[in-house]
């Protein structure tokens, strides 16, 4: 219903003038029932008022809307706001407008009618809409930036407002490419006043924003990034008897409370959900592999509270404005402190007493290592942007390890982060090192017991001194960034489907080993039935495209073999093959099997050789590497001649067949079955297949039934689960 308007609405005209307190704060309570302005919004509002391009950091859920809404209703004309996603467009210009405020958005998801008529009204001589959002993409278009013109020239534009402005620099968490485009609207629209607001910006940031966006002699507004009302806690994974138990235990015990969960992964997204489900939790998944209608359903009913909590990936919320949100749990460690902040930040915009929860696991620290470290190897000549952007994301991943492996106050790890200094009291108890420090640090001695087991397993190793290699020198490049360009030019959702995703994707992870592996096989089944299902569509051929395998992604897999078989190495002692070629080849027979049926396919057959890696010993490995060797080898072997054609085996490689022996260590497996060796025995041997992922589950089935065997396989599993236990409530 359309509320008529407040007499204060042309408080002023067009004149610059501080508009007094009084008169704003009856337009906040005549228009959204507020007794009062909070934290630094009336300085903002009086400042834009004025005609000042003002730079307003304030924390999550602190109110910045507010900071432009009621500018647009107290003076004629219209605020400009540029946001970064539709969806975040649609639920503010609905909340307007159920509050009689005429506000409106343009983007590609509006019927052409729909469209018409705003900008129909937006060309009469005197627009009725206040409020006009829109997407940095379409500011960019020529068309759109002459409309602004004309607008500007008939005096109705009264401010440019930029949501979201850290999107704007390559510094920042969630760096946008179109939004770069902003930087000309200056030139284009001089005189009116620029508000750039933003929740979480560090200092390099800051000065990014303002410079890019030519703000002249800004109002520089800072809010601390206290959130006083947000406990926080981290729970490890790896002291855990099962983490999924463990979450569907800490919502249920907090009753049907609204919830969040980030997942990295699709997959996880999907298998949590379903395993909260079935534990009597009203929940559902939320990412871009999903169907628009779908996802806008989710929403819809979490909106509603139709369903209390949504499994989801980061591209879940970004705006999104339900204020009871109770817990923000982060079921694997997000990239940066910065990404941590502004999605725990979702927790309590009500103001009331909210959780945010973070399940940290070594193997996920490993896997975000991993990621960081593909990202960087893609890029073989790096520019010196790209260099600066690496070591940037390796470095803000090193804060969240630091906040979950560290100890002391993780209030004052969050705000030291953004360069805000705390004292030890502020936080009052509200996070678990403050509340239980001994707890916290008996967790954290026993962390270390199980990170020192794994690495004296060798599992850890490559990982840890490859992202100690990172650090110093290697190129890295910013790869999660919601890159909008190149895609479709108004996407909703910008979780990628780019190399990335799939190393994201690969199976190996915790999360989906301690699934059980009936909810696994009816995972893996069910997708095989929609894939068959979909084969069958007319929309097959967009489908496949969708599916198709692309170069990133082949890459990405070649660089997980290498690592994986590096892995072997040291869990073997020396192996006697050539690992980039060998890489190669891993992929290559994935590839081949796969390729066509899509990445799906492809990525389970990757995950299942990845698998068998790990668990072959040198025979095996270099038995199956010894099959691609060409031909004529044969004949050459049995002199022990180098053959002509390159191989992927170390004979052809400098080193002699004596440095591997004097370089193996006594006891190892390779030395019990020297290179030569392995070479001649394969030559006659059937080679060990590849184990698909049933047999590889029920072969370790076999194993765990087999108490001599997994005894002499795995000495530390017995006793990790043993040591393993469910943290106290
Ligand atoms: N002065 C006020 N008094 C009470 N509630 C307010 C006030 N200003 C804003 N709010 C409410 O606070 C909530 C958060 O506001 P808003 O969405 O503008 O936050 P934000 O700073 O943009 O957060 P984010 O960074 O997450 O986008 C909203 O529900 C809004 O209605
Ligand atoms: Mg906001």
């Amino acid at each position: 219903m359309k509320k008529s308007p407040l007499p204060l609405q042309n408080i002023c005209g067009n004149e610059k003038k501080i508009i007094g307190k009084e008169a704003l704060v009856k337009l906040l309570r005549w228009h959204f029932g507020f007794s009062d302005f909070r934290g630094k919004q009336l300085e903002a509002i009086q400042a834009v008022l004025s005609g000042r391009d003002c730079f307003c950091l304030m924390p999550t859920g602190g109110g910045k809307s507010m900071c432009y809404q009621i500018p647009a209703l107290a003076k004629p004309g219209i605020v400009l706001v540029v946001s970064p996603l539709i969806a975040l467009m649609e639920n503010q210009v609905m909340a307007l407008k159920e509050k009689g405020i005429a506000a409106e958005f343009l983007s590609s998801t509006q019927t052409s009618h729909v469209k018409n008529k705003i900008h129909e009204d937006l060309d009469s001589g005197k627009p009725s809409t206040r409020l006009l959002y829109v997407t940095p993409e379409l500011i960019a278009t020529p068309g759109f930036t002459s409309k602004l013109t004309r607008i500007h020239a008939r005096g109705s534009l009264k401010l440019i407002a930029i949501d979201e402005a850290h999107c704007i620099s390559t510094w920042g968490h969630d760096f946008r490419p179109s939004y770069r485009k902003l930087s000309s609207m200056r030139s284009c629209l001089p005189d009116v006043p620029i508000l750039a607001l933003t929740a979480t910006a560090v200092p390099k940031v800051q000065k990014d924003v303002i410079d890019s966006l030519c703000l002249q002699d800004p109002l520089v507004l800072k809010s601390s990034f206290n959130r006083p009302n947000i406990y926080y806690e981290v729970r490890y994974k790896d002291l855990l008897d099962d983490a999924y138990a463990d979450l569907s235990f800490v919502l249920k015990s907090s009753g049907d409370v609204c919830a969040i969960i980030y997942c990295l992964e699709r997959t996880t997204c999907d298998v949590l959900s379903a395993h909260l489900s079935k534990n009597g939790i009203s929940c559902a998944a939320y990412h871009a592999g999903l169907n628009n209608k779908l996802r806008s359903s989710v929403l819809d009913d979490w909106m509603s509270s139709k369903i209390q909590v949504v499994v989801a990936t980061v591209a879940f919320g970004m705006g999104i404005d339900r204020k009871d949100v109770r817990i923000v749990c982060h079921f694997n460690v997000p990239k940066s402190m910065e990404a941590f902040y502004q999605e725990s930040g979702r927790a309590g915009r009500d103001q009331l007493p909210c959780r945010s929860l973070l399940y940290y696991g070594v193997d996920d620290r490993k896997k975000m290592e991993f990621i960081l470290r593909s990202a960087a190897s893609k890029q073989s000549e790096s520019s010196s942007s790209q260099d600066r952007l690496s070591k940037k994301s390796i470095s803000d991943f090193n804060q969240m390890v630091e906040y979950c492996e560290g100890s002391g106050c993780r209030r004052k790890k969050i705000l030291e982060s953004f360069g805000e200094q705390m004292s030890a009291s502020l936080c009052k108890k509200s996070c678990d090192a403050c509340k239980h420090p001994n707890l916290v640090a008996k967790y954290l001695e026993e962390l270390l017991t199980v990170c020192t087991s794994h690495q004296r397993n060798g599992s850890s190793r490559i990982f840890i001194s490859s992202s100690t290699d990172m650090t110093h020198g290697e190129q890295f490049s910013e790869f999660w960034n919601h890159d909008d360009e190149g895609g479709t030019s108004e996407e909703d959702i910008s979780d990628s489907d780019d190399g990335t995703e799939i190393v994201r994707s690969l199976a190996g992870s915790k999360l989906s080993r301690k699934s059980g592996v009936k909810d696994k096989i009816e995972f893996l089944q069910h997708a095989e039935e929609n894939y068959y299902r979909n084969k069958n569509s007319d929309k097959q051929v967009n489908k496949l495209d969708k599916n198709a395998i692309s170069e990133t992604m082949r890459e990405s897999s070649r660089q997980r073999f290498l690592n994986a078989l590096k892995e072997a190495q040291q869990r073997l002692g020396t192996l006697s093959i050539e690992f980039e070629a060998s890489a190669v080849f891993f992929e290559n027979q994935c590839y081949k099997k796969y390729g066509k049926s899509g990445k799906s396919f492809y990525y389970s057959q990757v995950a299942s050789t990845l698998r068998w890696i790990k668990m072959a010993n040198s025979c095996e490995l270099t038995d199956r590497l010894l099959s691609v060797i060409p031909a004529p080898l044969e004949n050459t072997l049995p002199k022990e001649e180098p053959p002509k054609e390159p191989s992927l085996l170390l004979q052809n490689h400098p080193m002699k067949a004596t440095d591997v022996e004097l370089h193996s260590n006594v006891g190892t497996e390779t030395t019990m079955c020297s290179p030569l060796q392995t070479q001649k025995a394969s030559l006659s041997a059937r080679l060990p297949a590849i184990p698909s992922f049933s047999e590889f589950v029920n072969r370790k089935k076999t194993k765990n039934n087999n108490p001599g065997m997994s005894e002499n396989q795995s000495p530390h599993s017995s006793k990790k689960s043993s040591e393993k236990r469910m943290r106290l409530q």
